[in-house]
């Protein structure tokens, strides 16, 4: 089943709130929590978060681009995350970090850069129930897609498959209405998505497109 996960970044910071209740079906919402420091990029921080759970109906899908992420994950899951994706690049102790999390009630995913190769997740996959491979580099939306991601996303979904495991493989960085089916082809069973869904005019409708492009290519015979 494919799963849809706008993201926050791309909608107008002076209107969140009404982004964030804009995409009531979405399965996510994901909210991309940097720190100025992992990334550039300065966004969420923990009252905002809890101000923006009170918006949204979709569960919060928190991904922390941030340095020392063990210093603030508590805060964030308090503030309202359902699902926190921390970094393999900026955990210092991940496989610790994954067991607070697991002790915490989050779902848990970890996330990797487009420079870091898939073994970085290796042995932590008991550890977490979802890999998030960054489809760009990280710090800003409306960038497009890098093509060897995919096939970072093919090698995992190689290795989840030998292992007989079930994890779900995120993507995130310019995902569309062009790049979707690929992705889903590839192997990702979750979809991040900022400017194709935030930045039209119409969310909701967008999420509904992006989302209808994704299921087909996963049905034979559809072309996508
Ligand atoms: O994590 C990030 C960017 O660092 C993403 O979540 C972006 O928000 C995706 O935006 P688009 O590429 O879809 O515009």
């Amino acid at each position: 089943m494919i799963w849809m996960a706008p993201s926050l970044l791309a909608a107008d910071p002076a209107h969140l709130g009404d982004a964030a209740a804009a995409v009531p079906d979405a399965d996510w919402l994901h909210i991309d929590v940097m720190d100025g420091h992992f990334v550039p990029n300065l966004t969420f921080g923990p009252p905002l978060v809890q101000a923006l759970s009170r918006r949204a109906r979709p569960p919060l899908d928190l991904h922390l681009m941030i340095e020392a992420p063990e210093r603030s994950v508590e805060q964030y899951v308090r503030a309202g995350a359902r699902r926190i994706a921390v970094h393999a690049e900026a955990a210092g102790h991940l496989h610790r970090l994954l067991q607070t999390l697991g002790s915490l009630g989050v779902e848990r995913a970890v996330a990797i850069n487009p420079a870091t190769p898939p073994e970085a997740v290796e042995w932590v996959l008991d550890e977490c129930e979802a890999i998030l491979v960054m489809t760009v580099n990280p710090g800003w939306g409306g960038q497009r897609l890098i093509p060897s991601t995919l096939r970072k996303v093919e090698r995992l979904r190689a290795t989840l498959d030998s292992r007989g495991l079930d994890r779900r493989i995120v993507v995130d960085g310019g995902i569309d209405l062009e790049t979707v089916a690929a992705a889903v082809r590839a192997g990702a069973d979750t979809l991040v998505a900022g400017s194709a869904v935030f930045g039209s005019g119409d969310p909701a409708g967008a999420l509904a497109r992006l989302r209808a492009a994704a299921e087909g290519a996963l049905s034979p015979g559809k072309s996508n």
